[in-house]
């Protein structure tokens, strides 16, 4: 039971009105709400609406009952009927009972941000686990909100075209909606189990995991393509990526990693989706090394930047050793006002189009993946100890010398953690 797709069951593209509360709270939490607008505008258009205009509303804190104030709702009225809008998109989460007053009184599709998301995630889905995660989410951001019936319901549950959870799972009630989230719950307990065990496999083997994360249409699937030939999907457009891709990487030094390419995150991410998404974002959690990908062009950079770190956060993911790639150096205009971001010891400002910065960036990536190199030295009998050598990191020199090797190892950190401290009692002295 799949989301239904855009192709089969769009008959007529959405001609929507977006319309922004701009509240106290929503100034203090998300800075200029006209990039939040700028941003629904092309969330919208992602998910394949027509945009028409857009409204703004400051007041302190929303209508209980219309989330705007009565005036606007009249305003937005007049608005759709000489501009011909089906649809108006709020950028804000507005509750069921909001949502059915609009639609009564306005007779239009009535969408918020957070469903918006989930459309857009519901038209990308691709692999099993994608599409478990986006049902789910969309389920549980229906289930609180249904309490009306005929039209309402249906309309509720309906999204961008037809999408959402699908007409025939509407008529059916509050109780067998619980019934497929917990259906759905155990699919995705079989998937992350599978996952889990695939990953272990992967750390068994030693191999350094990095993963690339960061706000939608930061490049990085553009990276994970250009640094690896992989066949990726690359866009211009907010969650391009929904489904974690890995591939190897060689370093400049032989070693070799695995990379993979993570789900963009943003700003006001609907949290029915980050638990729905968390099998996925565990990614993240078991890397040995996050590369955040920042578009550095981006006008809302510093907020973009502090979505991520907060979202990395939420997952416990804060501590790990990373890198922050200032992506998209070559868009940077700077006026002299404001000075560009640099590279140092944890950044690269780069380009990802552009094979000598990427060589910089492999750089910095070998140097925090590989710890220091170390000599050791071995009564010539003990290859169970090369053996070991080897296992803990890359081996740069070997010379014998009568009874002894004289063996020189880049230690990877982790690997020598797991059981190179054997070798402690040879390293060779200064
Ligand atoms: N000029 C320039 N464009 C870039 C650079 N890196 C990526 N892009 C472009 O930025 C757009 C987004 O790139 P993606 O790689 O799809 O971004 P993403 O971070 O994977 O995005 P999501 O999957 O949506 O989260 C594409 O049009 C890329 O061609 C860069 O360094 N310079
Ligand atoms: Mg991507």
């Amino acid at each position: 039971m799949r989301p239904t797709t855009y192709e089969t069951e769009h008959e007529m593209q959405d001609r929507a009105i977006l319309v922004s509360l701009v509240t106290n709270e929503v100034k203090r939490a998300s800075g200029d709400p006209e990039h939040s607008l700028q941003e629904l505008v092309n969330l919208a258009e992602t998910a394949g609406v027509e945009v028409l205009t857009s409204l703004t509303q400051n007041k302190e804190t929303p209508d209980s009952k219309w989330f705007i104030g009565k005036g606007k709702v009249e305003e937005v009225r007049a608005a759709a009927e000489e501009l011909g809008a089906t649809t108006v998109i709020f950028d804000q989460e507005l509750s069921g009972a909001q949502v059915r007053n609009l639609e009564e009184a306005l007779d239009l599709k009535i969408i918020d941000r957070t469903q918006l998301i989930l459309d857009i995630f519901a038209q990308r889905a691709k692999t099993r686990e994608g599409i478990i995660q986006v049902e789910l989410a969309q389920l549980s951001y229906l289930l609180p909100r249904l309490s009306g019936h005929g039209k309402n319901l249906s309309r509720l549950g309906g999204g961008i075209g037809t999408r959402g959870p699908g007409e025939s799972k509407l008529e059916t009630d509050r109780r067998h909606i619980r019934d497929r989230i917990s259906d759905l719950k155990g699919q995705l307990e079989e998937v992350v189990r599978h996952r889990t065990l695939h990953r272990e496999r992967r750390k068994k083997s030693g191999v350094i995991q990095v993963a690339l994360v960061g706000y939608t249409n930061a490049g990085k699937s553009t990276l994970l393509r250009e640094l690896t030939n992989a066949d990726v999907y690359v866009e211009n457009q907010l969650f391009a990526t929904l489904d974690p891709t890995s591939r190897n990487l060689t370093l400049p030094s032989g070693k070799e990693i695995v990379l993979t390419d993570t789900v963009g995150f943003i700003q006001n991410l609907p949290t029915d989706l980050i638990a729905a998404f968390r099998a996925t974002l565990e990614e993240v959690n078991e890397a040995d090394l996050v590369l955040h990908v920042v578009d550095s062009s981006s006008p809302m950079r510093d907020e973009q930047m502090a979505v991520v770190d907060r979202i990395l956060n939420e997952l416990g993911a804060s501590g790990k050793p990373h890198i922050t790639v200032y992506n998209k150096i070559d868009l940077c205009v700077t006026d002299g006002s404001e000075l560009l971001p640099a590279s140092s010891g944890d950044a690269v400002a780069m380009n990802a189009y552009n094979a000598e910065d990427r060589g910089r960036l492999l750089d910095l990536v070998q140097s925090k993946v590989t710890g220091a190199t170390r000599t050791f030295l071995f009564p010539a009998e003990r290859g169970d100890l090369v053996a070991l050598a080897h296992r803990s990191g890359d081996v740069i020199e070997l010379e014998v010398n009568g009874e002894i090797l004289r063996l020189t190892v880049a230690l990877n950190k982790q690997d020598y953690e797991q059981h190179g401290h054997k070798l402690d009692e040879f390293v060779e002295q200064a």
